[in-house]
């Protein structure tokens, strides 16, 4: 157990010493010299030092033979090999027998079906993340249909909820209103060099179920294991950050569990500062400081803001856009799955989009970008701006957005959307549309008489029940295809069961940004694009309806299955690499000649590796003067 194993040349610095190894019991990647178009990492005598399990070059000095158990990144379990466990010194800490990768999978899957309830299968989940990081993302990443549900929407709602209660073990970056002056130093602290994607929240939109604070840290983490599994980014380049200003969440205050700062929320120019300090310490931590220390290849900060409240997403998007490579998913990314899934209906209904009119049931985050897009889409097909607003008819807390209304009229970005017509209040009055999104996490508000109505109208009604998590949903998929008897075209927000209806298995698709994001930040990554214009979604949304196939739609699909999604953001990142080389605004140079086998070449492989190389030696804790 005292074994070392150690590389003939070590090529750590100081730096790395200090910033994760095994000084603080973690293994954390060097900053290898970095090539990104031929992904060879190279040492300062240009041999190939050790790869971690996450596929970084390491300081394998500093890796005790324990440690390959004791690390998540390292950790195969009982796969590790007789020759394996004997070199690292880790025999007889294991159990006899070998297992394969793809046993422990099953394993898995049969643990995962012992819990009745969903958290317990989260909780699970997130153990299993944290002792065994590839075989996590390869269960993941491989059944993707049985396990999103329990690390993203619905189930992460509710673990956000009981994240005091359920809370193990550190994961991700808290960054407190407190710390404000000195956020620099706290990203100094996180044990990785080479962050590419940043998901942020400050925890006040959480899904549909409101301000949960600090507890929201639920949200990244959930986000960028489907960067991983979905769109094979190394787990060691993501970072979840929660920004802690408080919360206005009174039960939350109130219990004992919550893990946040027990005060109200910050705002006005402290909460403003905070973030603007936030964002420049990410591009000094990894934005300029990378880059210096790369060779042939800029590496990029990328960002997501996600669950921020309404009124700073928008202003943080139009602040923060050309100034950082960042985007909102709520706005941005949940506008491309749905104006995808519509396209994908148009193509069943062989109509286009500008031969309709839309309502939404909310007019937010989600629903406003949703607008925004199916204008910017109409608008392709040749419609003027007005004519494609005039098509668009939005309901918030208030009624219908219109033009003349009273005490307090229209603000902000719902103005564009303000139509010439009298107020109106209730949903039943404007039903008459045949595309009806719902994105304000108001449950049930397609009621079975709102729905009738709309099959009543239309033959295929399009149907998106956006809302999260389903307990949010407008309506459920049976309710949607029973009360029009199974012609609705339906999508979800959060998955829904089949639906058989007259004899016919009907699939409702899950129109959900986790298509979208994963894709669009690979191909983010891949190109070293600095910023992230709004054509990027279109592109997306396109890229994913001409992946819906002519069985999918005539199952009731509107998106490809699950099972495929990873395929789904290859595709994005390479239309995107596409349309980033073409208008110029790549960075990362020479461009690859061909896009999909660079992309698919830069791609987190979570099948195990074998610790053991040929240029290893064995070293006892001596020759290394005890530094171990
Ligand atoms: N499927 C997906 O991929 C995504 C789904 N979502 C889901 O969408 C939902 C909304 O999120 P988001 O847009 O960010 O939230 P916002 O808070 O930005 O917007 C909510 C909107 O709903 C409106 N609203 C509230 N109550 C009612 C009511 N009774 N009748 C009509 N409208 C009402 C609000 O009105 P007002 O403006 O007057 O306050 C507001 O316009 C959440 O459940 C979220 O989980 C979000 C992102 C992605
Ligand atoms: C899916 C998502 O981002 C949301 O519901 O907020
Ligand atoms: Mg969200």
């Amino acid at each position: 157990m005292g074994n070392t194993v150690a590389v003939g040349s070590v090529f750590c610095s100081d730096k790395h010493r200090s910033s994760g190894g095994a000084v603080n019991g973690r293994v954390s990647g060097t900053t290898p010299v970095r090539d990104m178009s031929q992904e060879v990492t190279l040492d300062r005598l240009g041999q190939r030092p050790f790869q971690t399990a996450s596929g970084e070059a390491m300081c394998s000095s500093m890796v005790r033979g324990i440690d390959h158990l004791r690390d998540p990144r390292l950790n195969k379990g009982m796969a590790f090999t007789l020759e394996e466990r004997q070199r690292l010194g880790i025999h007889g800490l294991l159990p006899p027998r070998f297992k394969t990768q793809e046993q422990q999978v099953a394993l898995c899957m049969r643990n995962v079906a012992r819990y009745d309830e969903n958290l317990n299968k989260y909780i699970y989940l997130m153990g299993l993340q944290d002792r065994n990081e590839r075989l996590f993302y390869r269960l993941l990443a491989e059944n993707v249909e049985q396990m999103m549900p329990l690390v993203y929407t619905p189930t992460v709602g509710l673990a956000c909820q009981k994240f005091g209660l359920i809370y193990r073990r550190d994961r991700g970056l808290f960054i407190s209103i407190h710390d404000k002056g000195h956020i620099y130093e706290i990203l100094k602290n996180w044990p990785e060099q080479d962050v590419r994607a940043i998901v942020v929240t400050d925890g006040e939109r959480i899904l549909g179920l409101g301000d949960l604070g600090a507890q929201g840290m639920g949200i990244p983490v959930g986000k960028l294991s489907l960067y991983t599994a979905l769109a094979g980014i190394k787990p060691s380049q993501c970072l979840p950050i929660t920004l802690d200003v408080g919360t206005n969440n009174q039960s939350l205050l109130d219990d004992e569990d919550y893990i946040g700062l027990r005060h109200k929320r910050v705002t006005g120019a402290e909460y403003d500062d905070f973030i603007d300090e936030f964002m420049q310490a990410v591009v000094k931590r990894y934005g300029q400081n990378t880059l210096i220390q790369v060779r042939a290849v800029v590496v990029i900060k990328q960002g997501e803001f996600e669950d921020f409240g309404n009124h700073n997403a928008f202003r943080f998007l139009e602040k923060y856009r050309n100034k950082y490579c960042t985007f909102n998913d709520d706005i941005q990314g949940t506008a491309s799955v749905a104006v995808g899934g519509m396209l994908a209906a148009m193509r069943k209904l062989k109509t286009k989009l500008s031969e309709h009119t839309f309502l939404f049931l909310g007019a937010g985050e989600a629903a406003l970008g949703i607008a925004g897009l199916c204008v910017m889409a109409m608008m392709k097909e040749g419609l003027s701006s007005e004519e494609a607003h005039k098509r668009i008819f939005m309901i918030d807390s208030r009624g219908l957005i219109v033009k003349n209304r009273p005490a307090g009229g229209v603000v902000g970005h719902k103005v564009e959307f303000a139509q010439d017509m009298p107020p109106m209040k209730e949903i039943a009055e404007v039903v008459d549309r045949p595309v009806v999104t719902g994105a304000a996490a108001q449950s049930g508000a397609f009621t079975p008489e709102i729905l009738k109505k709309m099959g009543e109208i239309n033959k295929e009604p399009i149907i998106f029940a956006l809302s999260n998590p389903t307990s949010k949903a407008e309506c459920t998929a049976q309710q949607a295809y029973e009360a029009t008897e199974g012609r609705a075209i339906f999508a979800s927000g959060s998955p829904f069961d089949p639906v058989t209806i007259n004899g016919k298995t009907l699939y409702p698709g899950q129109g959900n940004n986790a298509y979208i994001f994963p894709g669009v930040s690979l191909g983010v990554i891949c190109t070293g694009m600095h910023h992230i214009s709004e054509e990027v979604f279109l592109y997306s949304a396109e890229a994913l309806s001409e992946m819906v196939t002519d069985e999918d739609l005539a199952q009731g699909r509107l998106y490809p299955p699950l099972s495929s999604i990873q395929e789904v953001s290859i595709k994005i990142a390479v239309q995107l690499a596409e349309h980033a080389y073409k208008t110029g605004v790549a960075s990362l140079y020479p461009e690859p000649k061909d896009k999909a086998a660079f992309i698919r070449a830069q791609l987190y492989d979570y099948h195990y590796t074998s610790p053991l190389c040929a240029t290893w030696e064995w070293r006892s804790p001596e020759d290394h003067n005890g530094a171990v």
